[in-house]
């Protein structure tokens, strides 16, 4: 069943969580940027983290990536099979960081940090500004993603990089997923320039690209339409709908573009001053109170424009509706 269409007891965020956040609360000095909360990421959705400017998302991300530590509360990524509550008790009660049995496993990331986060959880970010290595040729940047396997391929020594057969196999590997990840932004004849001197939604989609040739298994995406025209955001909604059905990785994204987040999302959770104010799929969402209530509390003049956008379904139209960009009333 299409979780969209689903209730909430049957969805997949219920069902079958990746991502489950329990009690999680980030405070820096007095400030409770986080207070408190709980949501799921089902595996094979896409998951919209919105809310107005300051409500915590990016803490969120940063919690769940391992650049910060939280307060308090649990933070449970899984790979493959359902884990029992037993086992799941058994490792927060170990203090160890995962527990893993081939293609299953169970990872709690507020005890890891961010390299194991990406390179043993399989969780992989792209951040609000791009951070792309400007000054290498846009098939590098790829390359550079894929370092970890090469490492490991190499045995962390000097005679892998100088020709270990299994070495070599690892990189051919990687250059022919670059290729493969580039031909499927449509970047292959940019291959050899400089990331930088990409168009600005080219990079956008280079940086996921990035991403996903660390294989991960949840990719965050903290506001991949951010400055994009509606051309460049229809390309994106198009990536991401791919990167769900054709690699079957789930997304959590943290977007202000309401045209992207209803078009995309297959769930959607609502936080205002750190706390979660709704949770269900686009429609619900869109129509709960409290959401309206929370973006008309963003600045007067904005009304209008809200009310449209969250009503929205023309690309088009709705490309540059951007919620949430305005102080606090
Ligand atoms: N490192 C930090 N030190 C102190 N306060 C912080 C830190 N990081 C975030 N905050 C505060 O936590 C609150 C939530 O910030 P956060 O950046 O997570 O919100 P956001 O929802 O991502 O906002 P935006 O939509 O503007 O990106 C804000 O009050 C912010 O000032």
């Amino acid at each position: 069943m299409n979780p969209t269409h689903a209730p909430a007891s049957h969805a997949r965020w219920t069902e079958d969580p990746v991502l489950t956040v329990e009690h999680l609360t980030m405070r820096f000095g007095g400030l409770t940027a986080i207070d408190d909360l709980s949501f799921s990421v089902g595996r094979g959705d896409i998951t919209a983290l919105i809310g107005p400017n300051g409500a915590g998302k990016t803490t969120v991300f940063n919690c769940v990536t391992g650049f910060y530590k939280p307060t308090e509360g649990r933070i449970l990524l899984r790979r493959g099979a359902k884990p029992s509550d037993a086992a799941i008790a058994e490792l927060t009660r170990s203090g160890r960081q995962y527990d893993r049995d081939g293609e299953n496993g169970i990872y709690l990331l507020e005890r890891m940090n961010d390299f194991r986060i990406t390179a043993i959880a399989g969780v992989a970010r792209t951040f609000q500004n791009i951070r792309l290595f400007g000054g290498m040729t846009v098939l590098e940047n790829l390359l550079v993603a894929q370092h970890n396997h090469l490492m490991r391929a190499s045995g962390y020594t000097i005679g892998g990089l100088i020709g270990l057969p299994g070495w070599r196999r690892e990189a051919e590997r990687a250059k022919d997923k670059a290729i493969a990840w580039l031909e499927r932004i449509d970047l292959i004849d940019r291959a050899d320039d400089p990331a930088a001197d990409l168009a600005y939604g080219d990079q956008r989609r280079l940086e996921i690209a990035r991403a996903m040739c660390t294989d991960p298994r949840l990719l965050c995406l903290d506001e991949p339409a951010a400055g994009l025209n509606p051309r460049e955001s229809s390309e994106l909604n198009d990536l991401l709908r791919s990167i769900r059905d054709r690699d079957g990785v789930s997304v959590l994204l943290i977007e202000h573009d309401m045209g992207v987040v209803m078009q995309i999302s297959d769930h959607i959770v609502v936080l205002d001053y750190g706390k979660k104010i709704a949770d269900g799929a686009a429609a619900a969402v869109r129509d709960d109170p409290k959401v309206i209530a929370a973006y008309l509390g963003v600045d007067d003049e904005e009304v209008d424009e809200v009310e449209e956008a969250l009503h929205q379904n023309d690309p088009q139209g709705s490309a540059n509706a951007q919620l949430g960009e305005g102080d606090r009333a």
